[in-house]
């Protein structure tokens, strides 16, 4: 946790979700809604084929949705692309630039993830960016030379606390089971921090890091009460009500 910044608590749903999973998400507003402090944000990334329906289920809720994606352009032939004005008009506040996912399978390259997050402000969203190592770095010793290197490549320099949300998700750790340790998150938290201060200089304080990779009721509280931790980027444990609250309510337990 970071003093003065409000916690987010997101999940990513990813290429998962038909129309009836939306049951699961009133379960999530509905959750929000009794119980849970309005201290901490809650926002579920849905797909884009359930994004307006998404948006209605959690009207009136605390509850946002944002999206996955988006192209850098604002409309155009981009065959079976969406743009971020298009995620906006579907009632996304917020998008995932660079989940590693997508550097992966579309070999998205941090200056294509920057163009994206500039987009996502074009269109007046929120970019939550994502940047991690591999295992291969992490036991080559390189994660902090990797995270340095994804934070001045893909950040754009008019970043503020308002308009970015970083997600550190180590890729060895993501659906894996596996987290790094207390120290290493600590680590490589602080560390982004610092390159962000290095970039964008006294914003950077005002701007969450969120963790991901493998985050559960079990072992929300932990990863939640590391400093510079600023909430959780979740994935599987997203898919289920019960997960993602008791991931939420984990922040509401810390001092
Ligand atoms: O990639 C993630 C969130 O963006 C993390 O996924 P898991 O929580 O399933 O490990």
């Amino acid at each position: 946790m970071t003093p003065g910044i409000r916690p987010l608590v997101a999940g990513n749903w990813k290429m998962n979700g038909l129309g009836a999973s939306l049951d699961e998400l009133s379960r999530i507003a509905q959750g929000f809604m009794h119980g849970l402090d309005a201290e901490t944000e809650a926002l579920i990334c849905v797909p884009d084929t359930l994004l307006s329906r998404a948006v209605e289920r959690t009207k009136g809720t605390p509850v946002r949705i944002g999206a996955q994606n988006c192209h850098t352009a604002e409309s155009g032939a981009h065959t079976g692309d969406v743009s971020a004005e298009m995620l906006r008009d579907a009632g996304a506040k917020y998008v995932i630039v660079g989940h590693s996912e997508r550097r992966t399978d579309h070999k998205e390259t941090d200056e294509l993830v920057r163009a994206k997050a500039e987009a996502a402000w074009r269109a007046g969203l929120e970019a939550i960016l994502c940047i991690g190592e591999t295992r291969d770095q992490r036991d080559a010793g390189q994660a902090l030379q990797v995270l340095s290197r994804q934070v001045a490549g893909s950040v754009p320099r008019t970043a503020t606390g308002h308009n970015l949300v970083l997600a550190y998700e180590p890729v060895w750790a993501i659906g894996t089971g596996l987290t790094p340790t207390v120290g290493d998150v600590a680590a490589a938290h602080a560390h982004i921090r610092g390159e962000l201060s290095k970039l964008i200089g006294d914003q950077a304080a005002r701007i969450r890091i969120l963790y991901g990779g493998s985050v559960k009721p079990s072992n929300a509280r932990e990863l939640l009460s590391i400093e510079n931790v600023d909430g959780a980027l979740v994935g599987g444990a997203s898919l289920k009500a019960s997960d993602f609250l008791a991931i939420a309510e984990a922040y509401q337990q810390l001092p």
